[in-house]
């Protein structure tokens, strides 16, 4: 089985640094694509990230670039770069076979794509793999105990990612059900957005739980008809990271949310933020891809046309409770 030793990460937010130093912590070489010069800067002059992980002290083993080119040596790499860039730096990367690991969460406007299917298109010779599930990343900067999935459609692959990135607090679980891994992760950030537009306007923990449970329900019922598997959805990359992500104010789409749920407009709440909230991006993208296929999300919805300014936090949580009763199996 081939091991992987000579990683690199592309994309130096909060999430690409936490595993360029959990991959780097016992001194192993790591190098880091980092698109702010400043921040390039600031990770090989001091091993800090002090605008996306602020507070984790990096290892000096751990190097930042700017230049993507630099990533060819390396014998895989973790892309974390935000799905609305993501088309745009796999198009830059250089040519090779190493495999590429998609961390982020999100479907692209337009395409309907997952990181997946990008890469499929633009990397077709490099095996791909997913790794998602819940993992704030100031928590594995930090060494917390982390579990995850790792899915690949090759097990062989997967079991060969999951052993070289093993370490004895952070513990990948493999899976071959690629495409349930995606869907879970991109749809619990529409989901923290609507939890925390719960608990911003004080709508109370019933609500909230009730939001997981019939939010949980439109994840299903999206990826099983896109031929996701039910125990990956019911697992750390869907329920496991719903739960985390809808129930903590460290979640960026939570306290997008909140801010909403206080009656501040999105625009607002998202202009001069450096780091992203992919739910807002993703919100519109997933509800209309579940309209064409004619499935329902009215959670799903109801964010994407919150985030758009089309409806007011009242209104929306009037329409949602005054929907017809159903089975709740449905
Ligand atoms: N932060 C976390 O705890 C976790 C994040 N993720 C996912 O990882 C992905 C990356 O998120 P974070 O690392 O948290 O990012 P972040 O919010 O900390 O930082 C923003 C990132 O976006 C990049 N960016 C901004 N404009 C760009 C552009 N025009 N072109 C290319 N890149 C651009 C920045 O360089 C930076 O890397 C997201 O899909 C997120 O959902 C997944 C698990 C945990
Ligand atoms: O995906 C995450 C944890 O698993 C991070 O969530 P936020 O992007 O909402 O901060």
């Amino acid at each position: 089985m081939t091991s992987y030793r000579n990683f690199g990460v592309v994309g130096g937010g909060a999430w690409g640094t936490a595993l360029a130093q959990l991959l780097a912590a016992d001194g192993a070489p790591v190098r880091l694509w980092v698109r702010e010069e400043d921040v390039v800067a600031a990770i090989n002059a001091d091993h800090r990230n002090p605008v996306f992980l602020p507070g984790a002290a990096l290892s000096a083993s751990l190097t930042a670039t700017s230049a993507l080119t630099d990533m060819a040596a390396c014998d895989a790499l973790l892309v974390v770069v935000p799905v609305p860039f993501l088309r745009a730096v796999l198009a830059e990367l250089p040519a090779g076979d190493a495999p590429l690991i998609f961390c982020s969460k999100g479907m692209e406007a337009g395409s309907f794509a997952f990181p997946i299917d990008m890469a499929r298109e633009l990397a077709p010779q490099r095996p791909h793999a997913v790794l998602s599930g819940p993992t704030f990343a100031h928590e594995v900067a930090a060494g917390l105990p982390t579990a995850i999935t790792l899915a690949a459609a090759d097990r062989d692959l997967a079991a060969a990612i999951a052993g070289a990135i093993a370490r004895p607090h952070f513990r990948p679980y493999v899976s071959t059900d690629v495409i349930g891994a995606e869907i879970g992760g991109a749809i619990k950030n529409i989901l923290a957005i609507a939890c925390g537009i719960v608990d911003g306007a004080g709508l109370g923990l019933n609500a909230r739980a009730a939001l997981i449970s019939r939010g949980f329900a439109e994840m299903t019922r999206f990826g099983l008809a896109r031929g996701a598997q039910a125990e990956t959805l019911a697992g750390l990359a869907g329920l496991g990271d719903l739960v985390l992500t809808c129930t903590s104010s460290n979640s960026r789409n939570f306290t997008l949310g909140q801010g909403l749920g206080r009656g501040e407009d999105a625009e607002t709440l998202m202009a001069d933020r450096r780091t992203v909230a992919e739910g807002a991006f993703s919100a519109p993208v997933i509800a209309a891809a579940a309209r064409a296929d004619g499935i329902d999300m009215p959670i799903c919805d109801t964010v994407a046309r919150l985030v758009a300014g089309e409806t007011r936090v009242a209104d929306a949580i009037q329409a949602l409770l005054s929907r017809p009763l159903r089975s709740e199996g449905r």
